[in-house]
């Protein structure tokens, strides 16, 4: 089954699909955590937030479908302020972001199938979803995604009964089922092993790709955004320090970013 392109309409936009201006925020008062971030994301390709522990790239990605409320800042999608939607336009704008979280975030007791048609749950009228039924379309994409991440054979396994790099293929899916415009990716691999965090970074390259989607991944494995990345975010104390291609990012960059030189 062809997986439908996303309607990519950031040529309008300066070739843009994501503009973040002056971006704060402070968990508690006069405290940043992000510090006046500003950044333009292209319309396709994959950039990697790299930067040491506690140094905000969680919330940066959080904030950008205010799963984090920003404290100060615009978050631009597609040219429109998504900071002061509420209600119903926040919940139309949010199912445009598909999100692929480090603890997968899938429904345990229910099976692959359900846990990536639940990405379509936004769409679907609330009495239909109550019925768990989907129109056939979804149920064809959701089927063309399970196959397309490796799972065709266990979509009907409850999602408690599969491996850790298996349910991050369902999260993958989950995320693609609504259609979105843009992919953010919150330490997809931190709870995997080396070999399974590499299959599951070029299956979200890939598909980023192929479905002619930004990707923004928070990572904290080097080596992969590297490979994966097209574009690389330094990140330290709330700001960004860093903004490149792979092949700029030396050591000098590495040791100014994570600090000293003896873990290198
Ligand atoms: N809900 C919250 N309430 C209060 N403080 C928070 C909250 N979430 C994060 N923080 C704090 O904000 C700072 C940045 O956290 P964040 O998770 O964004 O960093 P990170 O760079 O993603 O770290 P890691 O790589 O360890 O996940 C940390 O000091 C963290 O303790």
């Amino acid at each position: 089954m062809p997986i439908t392109e996303a309607s990519n309409g950031a040529a309008q936009h300066g070739g843009a699909a994501l503009v973040l201006q002056k971006l704060t925020k402070e968990y508690t008062r006069s405290n940043p955590v992000l510090r006046g971030i500003d950044l333009s994301v292209a319309a396709r390709g994959v950039t990697a937030v790299i930067g040491p522990s506690g140094t905000g790239k969680s919330t940066l990605i959080r904030c950008i479908n205010r799963l984090v409320e920003p404290t100060s800042g615009r978050v631009l999608f597609h040219g429109e302020d998504i900071t002061t939607l509420k209600g119903q336009a926040l919940r139309r704008t949010r199912r445009r972001i598909g999100m692929i979280f480090q603890e997968y975030n899938l429904v345990e007791r229910l099976s692959v199938m359900e846990n990536v048609l639940s990405g379509r749950l936004g769409y679907v009228p609330v009495w239909r979803a109550w019925l768990r039924k989907f129109p056939r379309e979804d149920v064809e994409r959701a089927f063309g995604l399970i196959e397309r991440v490796g799972l065709a054979d266990h979509y009907s396994k409850r999602a408690d009964a599969l491996s850790g790099g298996q349910r991050q293929r369902v999260g993958i899916a989950r995320a693609l089922a609504q259609r979105p415009e843009l992919l953010l990716a919150d330490e997809p691999t931190s709870s995997l092993d080396p070999r399974t965090s590499v299959e599951i970074m070029e299956l979200i390259s890939e598909l980023g790709a192929e479905m002619n989607l930004p990707v923004i991944v928070n990572i904290h494995n080097v080596e992969l955004a590297r490979r994966y990345a097209q574009r690389i975010i330094g990140m330290k104390d709330g700001a960004i320090v860093f903004d490149g291609k792979p092949g700029d990012l030396v050591e000098s960059h590495l040791k100014f970013i994570y600090g000293g030189e003896d873990w290198l």
